[in-house]
């Protein structure tokens, strides 16, 4: 496998351009109810919430809760990184196009116990080709505390029938939220 494992994008990639009709400003709600990361129906998801900030990101609120503990009192970083995930596949939404995760890294900086809500910061930082380069940052409790988790990540952009091939479809997404409408 010969493909770069960089997480930024290249020199001189142009900044991105947000999608002419992307949220701005608005709550983004769940892309399906029974998401880990965003669905309200799962039972022991994560029920991320996140509002959309200027088109190319998103700010999301993450509350760490009993079911995520890997060391006791504290959050699995498995669950960390899968709530950074979630607010990054946020801001892809926002280019109206399918894409999913390529590569994720995710630096730990600071535990984080349990009853804490962590602030979620995504950006997409440029788009070349079929991948978009996206960061990440995880705040302790406030949009000013401490920061306890940084993420970057390559995703790719899919056919939609990536989903139909490979899962059960687009069944199940929410109604409005469908993609390059
Ligand atoms: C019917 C309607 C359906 C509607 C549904 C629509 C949308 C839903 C989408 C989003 C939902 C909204 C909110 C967010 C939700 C969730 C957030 C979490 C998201 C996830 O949790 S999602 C699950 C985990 N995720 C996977 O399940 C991926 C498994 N995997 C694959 O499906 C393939 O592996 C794939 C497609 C990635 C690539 O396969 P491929 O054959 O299509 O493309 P190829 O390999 O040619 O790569 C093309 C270019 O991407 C570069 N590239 C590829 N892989 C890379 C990597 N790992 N690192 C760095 N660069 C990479 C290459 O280097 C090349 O770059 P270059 O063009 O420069 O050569």
């Amino acid at each position: 496998m010969n493909r770069s494992t960089l997480t930024v994008p290249p020199a001189g990639t142009p900044q991105p351009e947000p999608h002419p009709e992307a949220s701005v400003g608005v709550p983004l709600g769940p892309h399906y109810a029974r998401c880990f990361g965003c669905g309200p129906d799962h039972p022991t998801g994560l029920h991320l919430e996140a509002v959309s900030h200027d088109g190319l990101s998103v700010h999301a609120e993450f509350t760490v809760g009993d079911l995520h503990q890997g060391a006791p009192g504290l959050a699995h970083g498995g669950v960390l990184a899968t709530a950074i995930d979630e607010a990054l596949g946020m801001v892809v939404w926002l280019l109206r196009k399918p894409y999913v995760t390529g590569r994720l890294e995710t630096d730990y900086l600071r535990p984080v116990p349990v009853g804490t809500t962590l602030l979620i910061t995504t950006r997409c930082t440029g788009v070349v080709g079929r991948k978009a380069y996206l960061e990440a940052e995880a705040r302790l409790d406030a949009p000013d505390g401490p920061v306890a988790v940084r993420g970057a990540a390559v995703f790719v952009e899919v056919p939609a029938a990536h989903f139909e091939r490979h899962g059960g479809g687009a069944g199940g997404m929410v109604p409005g939220r469908e993609v390059n409408p």
